[in-house]
């Protein structure tokens, strides 16, 4: 017996220093490093995430200051944290054939939603991105203006019913964001303002709920990818996979029957299926980056659908949440943006396309919010390439790069008084000032957010809409200071964000 437990003692012992074997690369690689410790690596917070994850991430860039990169571990995964503003630049733009994928891990291709611009590899990616581009150009966006219209005249009865109310404004303006983006890119009225169950809005919100076994299954499709492809660990539940297929294959064939086009999103991905290949058309493209041209599935175009749901929904109801909160407790901000709302819409006899693009207030105050709260707190890159950096650190193929947005936007070196709500800075004159790549709200480079044009629209349609009717103000169930939920992917508040609806005189 003494024998079994001391031979068992010795394969925990060996397996011990297995696993913690690796903790001495980035001292090898001469790169300044944040020590760990067995098992987590940098912190136990990635898995227990007793608060909101950028503040790790940020702990770590102060230590760790001025080194414009340095090494850490998620439990055995290394990660470089890079910090210098034109070494982001090098990775994000100028070196980016080094850096085309994001994704450290790769999800089971079992698991279809997964397959979606936003994690797909850079051979399929980069095929995918060049022929979806075309949905979001300004010429869309003004073409589809009208849609995004007729959704917020509903909304309008909405807020009128709730005037007096506290509500929960993620709620109230989420539902404008599910109608506008399910008219918009797919041609569902859904209705989600008079119908707000409906089973899209609860796949919207339950998409960036991290439960613990999702971060689990994230740690194991790091730690062990070929294992997690084997058992194929999914990131979305099999009923919203097969939900979101039975969905775009039912809107495709009611628009075979009924001949109908619309010249959205979905419209541009039927054509690229019935063409059959993607790629086959893009000679220096496919060439250049060795990749072959593929079939567009309808579990392809389902994970399209999906990320083009799930990105527009969450982001821009997130951001216009965290604006309103703002204009809640700088009551002297609302009152010049709601100003500049009723005075632009009067000239132009009401919302047009050029109203909207004629609000820069509006705009600054929208930019501040996303300093503020970068609904993405952390960039990753994939390095596929090797490449040595002016600082004489080498970035290995292999290695995983993580972008602290949050800490760069709330940096006193970039943005003074980082946490004052201060739309100035986004003035035409202060915007000058702001040093490249210190500000990434919507990321930077060919990988950079496809729908912005389109976030940024209904971010400002939703804001108006509300505005014009209403005014926010703090209530008794307001949290003041706002606090950060402990969502380690996303910006979000802990509680939701209750305001109150006041008539506008
Ligand atoms: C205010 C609204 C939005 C914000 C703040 C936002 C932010 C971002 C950010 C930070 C990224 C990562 C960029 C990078 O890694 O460099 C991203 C990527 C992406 N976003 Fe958005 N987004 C918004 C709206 C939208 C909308 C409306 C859509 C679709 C209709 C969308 C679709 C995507 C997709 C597909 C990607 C992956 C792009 C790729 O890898 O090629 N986003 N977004």
């Amino acid at each position: 017996m003494w024998l079994a437990i001391a031979l068992s003692l010795l394969v925990v012992w060996l397996l011990y220093k297995y696993y913690i074997s690796v903790y001495d690369l980035w001292k090898k690689r001469g790169i300044p490093y944040y020590p760990s410790k067995f098992p987590f690596g940098c912190s136990h917070e990635i898995l227990t995430h007793p608060r909101f994850g950028a503040y790790l991430h940020d702990e770590m860039y102060k230590k760790l200051a001025p080194n414009p990169m340095f090494g850490l571990f998620v439990m055995r995964v290394p990660m470089l944290h890079v910090r210098d503003p034109e070494l982001i630049q090098l990775i994000l733009t100028k070196e980016f054939s080094h850096f085309r994928e994001r994704m450290f891990f790769k999800s089971s291709e079992k698991d279809l939603l997964s397959q979606n611009l936003f994690g797909l590899g850079s051979e399929k990616w980069r095929a995918l991105r060049v022929k979806l581009t075309p949905t979001f150009t300004s010429g869309k966006m003004k073409a589809m203006f009208p849609l995004f219209v007729n959704c917020a005249e509903a909304f309008d009865s909405l807020i009128i019913s709730k005037i007096g109310s506290n509500v929960d404004i993620k709620d109230l303006v989420g539902r404008l964001t599910t109608d506008i983006i399910c008219c918009c890119a797919f041609g569902l009225d859904i209705n989600t303002i008079q119908e707000p169950d409906h089973e899209l809005r609860r796949i919207g919100a339950q998409a960036f709920q991290m439960r613990f076994i999702d971060r689990v299954k994230i740690l194991i499709l790091q730690a062990m990818p070929k294992i997690a492809n084997k058992i194929e660990a999914r990131l979305s539940p099999k009923e919203t996979e097969d939900y979101i297929v039975k969905l775009v294959e039912d809107t495709m064939e009611y628009r075979k029957k009924n001949n109908i086009k619309r010249n959205d999103f979905l419209d541009l991905l039927i054509q690229l299926n019935n063409k059959g290949t993607i790629g086959d058309d893009m000679k220096d493209e496919i060439e250049e980056q060795k990749c072959q041209p593929f079939e567009l599935t309808i579990g392809l175009m389902a994970a399209q659908c999906f990320v083009f749901f799930i990105a527009g929904f969450e982001t821009s109801s997130s951001v216009q949440s965290f604006c309103l909160y703002e204009l809640a407790v700088n009551q002297d901000i609302q009152t010049r943006v709601r100003k500049e709302i009723d005075e632009i819409i009067e000239k132009h006899g009401g919302l047009t396309y050029q109203a909207v693009h004629e609000m820069e207030y509006l705009d600054m105050v929208i930019s501040e919010t996303m300093r503020k709260y970068p609904t993405l707190p952390l960039l990753m890159r994939y390095c596929t390439k090797s490449i040595t950096t002016r600082y004489g650190y080498k970035i290995e193929a292999g290695d995983s790069i993580l972008i602290p947005v949050w800490s760069l936007h709330h940096d006193p070196e970039y943005y003074p008084d980082p946490e004052k709500f201060n739309p100035e800075r986004f003035s035409e004159q202060n915007r000058e000032s702001i040093k490249p790549y210190t500000y990434l709200p919507f990321g930077e480079g060919p990988r950079m957010c496809i729908g912005m044009r389109f976030g940024q629209l209904q971010t400002k349609v939703g804001l108006i809409t509300l505005l014009r009717k209403s005014r926010v103000e703090p209530c008794a169930a307001t949290k003041i200071p706002l606090v950060l939920g402990p969502s380690p992917m996303i910006t979000a508040p802990k509680d939701p964000i209750v305001l109150k609806l006041v008539p506008q005189s």
